[in-house]
C-alpha cells in the first residue's frame, strides 16, 4: 500500500483524471460512498449526524456522505462554512446532487446560535471541512468550527485528514480536529506517520475510491506501508534438505562488562529467529554468564576476533565507547564489505568517523539508529529528525549506500535507492532498554536468510513490532513487556505467521 505526500496525491488524482478517464465527479462518488459506508454501522436509529463541510473538494466528499446518510434516512443536519454560490467544480457537481435530491444546507455564519446548540446534540460529526488542499493555519472563521468540534462529546469522523492537519506532517501550532476516526482516502498520507500531526487521526481506515494500479504503476511512488500479506509473501522458507550452514553463520560483536544483556539479547533474538550457527563475540569477563545462558552460541574471545567461516556480521548493542570498539566496528566494515552486515547502539557511536567506508560496501550495510542516534550521525537535533524523518532518512541512505531503520513508532526503513517502507507494527511496550538489542538480533538471522536485503529488513522491523503487539494481547500490559518477553514471544508470532504462509 502507497503512503503519499500531498502533491504525490494531486498527481495520482490528476492522472486518473486525465489519462485513465475516471472523472472527478466520479472519484468524488466512489470516496464519499467509501465513508458512508464505512459509518453507516456506527450509526444508530435517532442519532444526530452532523456533517461539516468546508469550500474545497473535501467538502464535496461531504455532499455526497451527507446524500446517501439523507436516502438511509439518517438524522442528518449538513452545514457549510461558505455560500453555496462559492463552492465550484467536483464539489459544486456534488451539491447540486445533493440539493437535487431533496438536501436541505445551513450556514455556520449565518445560524450560529442553532449550531452552537446542535454541535451540543450530535452523536456523530463527520469532518469534511479541508483535506490534502489546505495551506498555512485554518482561517479564523474554521479555527471557531475546529474549535467546536473538539469541545464537542460528539464522535467526530474525518474525512480523509483530519481538518487542518498539514497533509505532508509539517510542523504546525495551530488547532486541527482532533478526530476519534480518520477515514483516509485512497492512500495514506504522510501526515499519518509524523509528530505531531499523527496524534489527531484517531483510529486510521483506509478506504478505496478506484484508482487503478496501472496509475500506481505509471506514477512509481517510492513509499509503501507494510502489511502483512508482504511480510508472508516473502519470508524464507527451509529447503527441507537444508542444514545448520544452510541458514547463515553469524558473528554477533556485542556486550560490555556494563551491558552483558545487550549481547544476551541480540544472541538470543538471532537464535530464535532462525539463525543457523550464531558466533559471539564478547568480553573475557562476561563471556561465562553468555555461556550459561545461551549454550547454542560459540564464543570468540575479543582479542581473537576474526571473520574467518562467518557469513554475515552484527555489531554494537552494549559494546561500549571506549576508542578500542572504535576498532571492531572500522575491522567490520573494512574487512566485511561483501557479507550482510548490521550497525546498531554503540556501533553507531564508533560510525560517526566512519561514515565515508559505508558506500565502499559490496553488500551495503543495515543501520538501525533511533532517533537520538540519528541526530548524533547528522549533528542535528532530535525534532529535526522526527519532523523530516522520510526526507532525511532518503538522503542519508542514498548518500552513504545503507538500509537505514529509523526506529519510532512507525519504523522507517529505507534503501539506498531512497524506496521506502513505514512499519505498521509496535507499540508503546517496546519504548524500554533492550528492545533495540532484540531487534539487531532479528536483522542478523533474517539478512541471513532471506534472498532481498530490503525484505530481510522490513520483515524483521515487522516481526520486532509484532511481538510487542502480541504480548500485550496476550496478558501483558505496555508497562511489564521486557526485552527477554519479546524474544519468548517470537516462536508463537514466527508460528503464526508461517501458519499463514502454508495456508
Ligand atoms: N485524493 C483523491 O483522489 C480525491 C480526493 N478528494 C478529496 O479532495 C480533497 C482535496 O481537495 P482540495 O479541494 O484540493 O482541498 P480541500 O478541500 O482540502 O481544501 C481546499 C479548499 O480550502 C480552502 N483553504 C485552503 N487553505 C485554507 C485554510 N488554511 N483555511 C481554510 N480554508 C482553506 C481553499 O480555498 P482558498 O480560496 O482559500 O484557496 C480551497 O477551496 C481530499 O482531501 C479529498 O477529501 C476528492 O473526493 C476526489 C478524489
Ligand atoms: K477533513
Amino acid at each position: 500500500m502507497h503512503v503519499v505526500s500531498r502533491e504525490e496525491m494531486r498527481d495520482i488524482d490528476r492522472h486518473t483524471i486525465a489519462h485513465i478517464g475516471l472523472g472527478g465527479p466520479v472519484l468524488m462518488e466512489n470516496a464519499g460512498r467509501a465513508v458512508y459506508t464505512a459509518i453507516e454501522p456506527l450509526i444508530t436509529a435517532n442519532e444526530k449526524v452532523m456533517v461539516m463541510i468546508g469550500k474545497g473538494n473535501n467538502g464535496g466528499d461531504g455532499f455526497v456522505i451527507a446524500r446517501l446518510l439523507l436516502d438511509s434516512q439518517a438524522c442528518v443536519d449538513t452545514w457549510l462554512m461558505t455560500p453555496p454560490e462559492c463552492i465550484t467544480g467536483d464539489a459544486a457537481y456534488h451539491m447540486n446532487v445533493f440539493l437535487a435530491c431533496g438536501g436541505h444546507v445551513h450556514l455556520v455564519k449565518q445560524e450560529q446560535e442553532n449550531f452552537a446548540s446542535q454541535m451540543n446534540q450530535a452523536d456523530m460529526i463527520v469532518d469534511a471541512l479541508l483535506g490534502t488542499g489546505i495551506h498555512g493555519e485554518p482561517y479564523p472563521e474554521y479555527v471557531e468550527v475546529i474549535n467546536q468540534i473538539n469541545k464537542s462529546k460528539a464522535h467526530v469522523v474525518a474525512v480523509d485528514l483530519p481538518s487542518g492537519v498539514p497533509a505532508n506532517g509539517e510542523m504546525f501550532t495551530h488547532p486541527a480536529v482532533f478526530a476519534d476516526r480518520t477515514m483516509t482516502l485512497a492512500c495514506p498520507k504522510l501526515a499519518q506517520f509524523v509528530q505531531p500531526a499523527a496524534r489527531y487521526f484517531g483510529a486510521v481506515q483506509i478506504l478505496s475510491i478506484g484508482i487503478p494500479q496501472a496509475v500506481f504503476r505509471t506514477l512509481e511512488i517510492q513509499r509503501e506501508l507494510r502489511l502483512r500479506t508482504e511480510v508472508i509473501r516473502s519470508l524464507p522458507i527451509r529447503d527441507p534438505f537444508s542444514h545448520k550452514g544452510s541458514h547463515g553463520k553469524g558473528l554477533l560483536i556485542a556486550g560490555s562488562v556494563q551491558m552483558p544483556g545487550a549481547a544476551f539479547f541480540s544472541a538470543k533474538a538471532a537464535l530464535r529467529s532462525g539463525i543457523g550457527l550464531l558466533k559471539v563475540s564478547v568480553p573475557d569477563q562476561i563471556s561465562a554468564i553468555i555461556a550459561g545462558r545461551l549454550p547454542e552460541t560459540m564464543f570468540m574471545p575479543r582479542e581473537e576476533m576474526n571473520f574467518e567461516g562467518v557469513t554475515g556480521v552484527a555489531v554494537g548493542p552494549g559494546l561500549g565507547r571506549a576508542t578500542k570498539e572504535a576498532t571492531l566496528v572500522r575491522r567490520v566494515l573494512e574487512s566485511c564489505g561483501s557479507m550482510p552486515c548490521v550497525i546498531d547502539a554503540d556501533g553507531l557511536f564508533h560510525l560517526k568517523g566512519l561514515l565515508n567506508l559505508l558506500p565502499k560496501r559490496s553488500v551495503p550495510a543495515v543501520l538501525s539508529p533511533h532517533p537520538g542516534e540519528m541526530a548524533y550521525l547528522l549533528e542535528t537535533s532530535v525534532s529535526e529528525v522526527e519532523q523530516h524523518r522520510f526526507s532525511i532518512s532518503q538522503a542519508f541512505a542514498k548518500k552513504y549506500k545503507v538500509y537505514l531503520v529509523l526506529k519510532g513508532k512507525y519504523t522507517l526503513v529505507t534503501a539506498p535507492d531512497g524506496r521506502q517502507v513505514i512499519n505498521p507494527t509496535g507499540n508503546a511496550a517496546m519504548a524500554k532498554g533492550g528492545s533495540g538489542d532484540v531487534l539487531t538480533g532479528i536483522l542478523l538471522a533474517f539478512l541471513l536468510q532471506h534472498k532481498q536485503i530490503m525484505d530481510a529488513v522490513c520483515n524483521a522491523v515487522y516481526v520486532h513490532g509484532a511481538v510487542a503487539d502480541y504480548l500485550i494481547q496476550n496478558g501483558h500490559s505496555k508497562l511489564d513487556v521486557l526485552a527477554t518477553d519479546l524474544i519468548d514471544a517470537l516462536p508463537p508470532v514466527l508460528h503464526q505467521l508461517y501458519n499463514d504462509t502454508t495456508c
